[in-house]
């Protein structure tokens, strides 16, 4: 049954939240909030005309209570034509005549629910994964509660906080679905509209939010629920349109650039810097010399005034204290009020667990306009664990030019701003345009706060532009780097020492011409091209690939397995090359773990590569076989194309073997890596893949597979795939030096 979710209110019946107050008084206020407002502007995110469903949520009371409780509730929900859930207890619902439940993961079952319920009742499920969530749009749930959104009081013991990129994540796994969503945990007024913005999906979106102490603990629940009326129907101010690519995007994006700089020299922005003490004065220095107002304070509360000059704010947390991110956070929520644009310098995300835990709170807490790093920080923010960083340098790349552009351009995409990552070339991306930039001198590295400064042009630039950020910060970027340039030629110039003075005189010096209105610096400087993002060329095989419709399985590397499997690190190394070449190829992967509980999750070396859209399935399971009833409804339905499965991981004579039957027996195809499958007893391999190899599979290497999947040099990811291939040269050599001979 099609139910409105847009203001969805759980209540609680806890001393804390409830504050000595009648429950039925409670709801009939807030269900008097927005009665007022239904005739509201039509150019809306949702349309709630006041809270639309209530569900009563009750641990503390006994069955009497709660039944009793339910059932007046129910009196006043259907004065206001809004359905009553009921939490948990489907004999509650029954009893009272809800029209519907609200159920968990451990609660009863959906089939059982049904089975009791009347036909028409509303029935939702909790989830917090892709797999929950699939499984309840399979079942035919109504709707989905996700969550935990953001680490709520409420509620301490929830599975797992998610914010809007899991969330999203989730979105976009059932976007096939009609099923109807709605986020739950920690959202209020301050970050609804936000949640509802980024946690957005190309095809999906949440219908609406649900939520406890923000209503029900309010002193004025009815205000409360109108004021969350009147943020959910409107986007949040720092929503922007899409700009998908034109043809000869890049020129034409380069013939604004004068003009944008012109203009940024005329508005003056002024720049609120939250910058590391290292670099203030270089940066201070730098923004004046482009024609900005520099403004340096690391106090938080500051903001409220200095958001009202409609100048940007910076976050660089160089040199973070206890205090930073309680103030940074402050800041922010200032300037994304009003709709001013914030930079995020993440500066040494991953160099220590403090920094680490401030990318997650500054991520859950605000909006970025502009998320500017190095390969390892933009790394950090997108969410590899096993990101290594040395202090706050850049440290050695694993990434190539096509990888850099690809996560610059899914983070955007991800978290709907702008993405920057810095390092020789420059890759800027707002999710859909990705724009490397070559211009700038080997210098710029040999002097600190020149990679800060950045933030700070851009956040002028972002400031004095507002239409379109990519196109603002490439201006800020060119006129940094080719100031750049200008200067290391001079010929005065003999290092970085005399470097910096000759840099600060040339961007004054082209903030000159542009305030003169002269644009001729910038004649065929810029060197500038369009990075063709990986997704438009991703897991195309060419007409030359046999491997049509390719899967990456992983069987069950676990911990525990470690040290009793044959060549365990052997068959770990090769998993993760192939799990790489999956990410560069939007490869979808499917992993299980047997019992992980006891047996330990995916081991640790493998982790950082469980992200992203591809990784369709991590399953724990009992069954020897990776085909689980959750993974079977994944696989593609048996009239259409077959899959080419390629399988990794352990035992070879157990569950690799069961599964590769499996898989046989409904019709796909299955390669067997044979640098990538491992028994406790070597000759079980053996002994194994030879059966399996009659019964139809292709027992065959990592890398010959992988150029199978590519069949064409022409292939767009050749280059990123055949550069993984030589890196991982060596291992592949000893992997196969011990696998081949079995
Ligand atoms: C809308 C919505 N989503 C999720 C929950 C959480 O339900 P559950 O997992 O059953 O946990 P408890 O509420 O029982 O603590 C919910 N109640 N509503
Ligand atoms: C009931 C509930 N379920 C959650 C989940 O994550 O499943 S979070 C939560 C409590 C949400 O309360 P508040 O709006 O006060 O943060």
């Amino acid at each position: 049954m099609p139910v409105d979710l847009s203001l969805y209110l759980v209540t609680d019946s806890t001393p804390a939240i409830l504050k000595g107050r009648d429950l039925c008084t409670v709801v009939e206020s807030a269900l008097q909030g927005g009665e007022c407002c239904s005739s509201l502007l039509p150019i809306i995110q949702l349309t709630p005309a006041g809270v639309t469903v209530v569900q009563y949520r009750d641990k503390t009371n006994d069955t009497g209570v709660q039944v009793e409780t339910a059932r007046k509730l129910h009196q006043v929900t259907k004065k206001y034509k809004v359905p009553l859930l009921i939490n948990d207890r489907v004999d509650v619902a029954l009893a009272i005549g809800a029209e519907g439940v609200h159920l968990g993961q451990d609660d009863m079952s959906f089939m059982e629910a049904k089975k009791l319920l009347p036909e028409n009742a509303i029935i939702g499920i909790s989830t917090s994964s892709v797999e929950e969530a699939r499984k309840a749009a399979a079942d035919g749930a109504d709707y989905i509660g996700i969550g935990t959104m953001f680490a709520t009081p409420t509620k301490t013991n929830t599975k797992s906080v998610i914010g809007t990129a899991g969330t999203q994540v989730i979105l976009d796994a059932i976007k096939d679905s009609a099923i109807g969503t709605v986020s739950i945990g920690g959202i209020n007024h301050s970050n609804v509209q936000r949640v509802l913005y980024q946690s957005q999906s190309p095809k999906k979106a949440l219908d609406g939010v649900a939520i406890v102490s923000a209503i029900v603990a309010a002193d004025d629940p009815k205000a409360s629920a109108e004021q969350f009326v009147n943020l959910i129907r409107n986007p949040p101010r720092f929503a922007q349109a899409s700009n998908p690519p034109r043809a000869n995007e890049a020129e034409a994006l380069l013939n604004k650039v004068p003009q944008i700089i012109r203009n940024m020299v005329k508005v003056h922005p002024l720049v609120h810097n939250m910058i590391n003490f290292v670099v203030s004065n270089f940066v201070a220095n730098v923004a004046l010399s482009i024609g900005a107002s520099p403004i340096m304070s690391p106090y938080g509360d500051e903001a409220t005034d200095l958001c009202k000059f409609d100048g940007a704010l910076l976050i660089n947390m160089g040199t973070l204290t206890s205090e930073s991110v309680s103030n940074y956070l402050k800041a922010i929520k200032a300037y994304n009020d009003r709709g001013n644009p914030v930079v995020y310098d993440p500066v040494g995300a991953a160099a220590t667990h403090i920094r680490r835990n401030a990318v997650t709170q500054l991520m859950a807490g605000g909006y970025f306009d502009l998320i500017k790093g190095n390969e390892g920080e933009i790394r950090q923010v997108w969410g590899s664990s096993a990101v290594q960083q040395r202090g706050v340098d850049s440290g050695p790349s694993t990434l190539d030019g096509n990888q850099k552009a690809t996560l610059a351009r899914d983070l955007a995409r991800r978290e709907r701003n702008v993405v920057l990552l810095t390092g020789a070339t420059d890759y800027l991306s707002d999710g859909e345009r990705v724009i490397a930039v070559e211009n700038g001198h080997p210098y710029l590295g040999q002097v600190t706060g020149t990679g800060c400064a950045v933030g700070t042009i851009s956040g002028c630039f972002l400031s004095a532009h507002r239409s379109d950020r990519l196109l603002a910060v490439l201006s800020g970027i060119l006129m940094y780097e080719i100031a750049a340039e200008n200067a290391a030629a001079k010929e005065y110039v003999r290092g970085p020492g005399s470097f910096v003075p000759a840099f600060v005189d040339e961007l004054y010096a082209i903030r000159t011409a542009a305030a003169n209105g002269d644009d001729s610096w910038f004649d065929g400087r810029a060197k500038v091209h369009e990075e063709l993002p990986i997704a438009a060329i991703m897991a195309l095989p060419t007409r030359a690939s046999r491997i049509r419709n390719p899967a990456l399985f992983i069987c069950d590397i676990q911990d525990k397995f470690r040290n009793g499997i044959y060549e365990f690190p052997k068959l770990v190394s090769t998993t993760e090359k192939m799990l790489r070449a999956a990410s560069t190829l939007q490869i979808p992967v499917f992993i299980t773990t047997q019992n992980r509980a006891k047996l330990g999750k995916t081991v640790p070396e493998l982790q950082q590569h469980l992200n992203g859209p591809h990784i369709r399935a991590d399953v724990d399971k009992t069954l020897f076989s990776m085909i689980t009833p959750e993974i079977e409804k994944l696989l593609p339905a048996p009239d259409s194309a077959p899959l080419d499965v390629v399988i990794v991981g352990i035992e070879t004579h157990i569950c690799v073997t069961q599964t590769t039957l499996d898989l046989l027996e409904r019709g796909h195809r299955v390669y067997i890596l044979v640098d990538g499958v491992s028994s406790i007893n070597p000759e079980e391999r053996g002994i194994a893949l030879a059966r399996l190899r009659d019964a139809g599979a292709v027992v065959t290497s990592s890398e010959s597979v992988l150029f199978e999947i590519l069949g064409d040099a022409a292939h767009e990811a050749f280059r990123a795939v055949s550069g993984l291939v030589k890196e991982t040269k060596e291992t592949t050599k000893g992997a196969l030096g011990v696998f081949s001979k079995i």
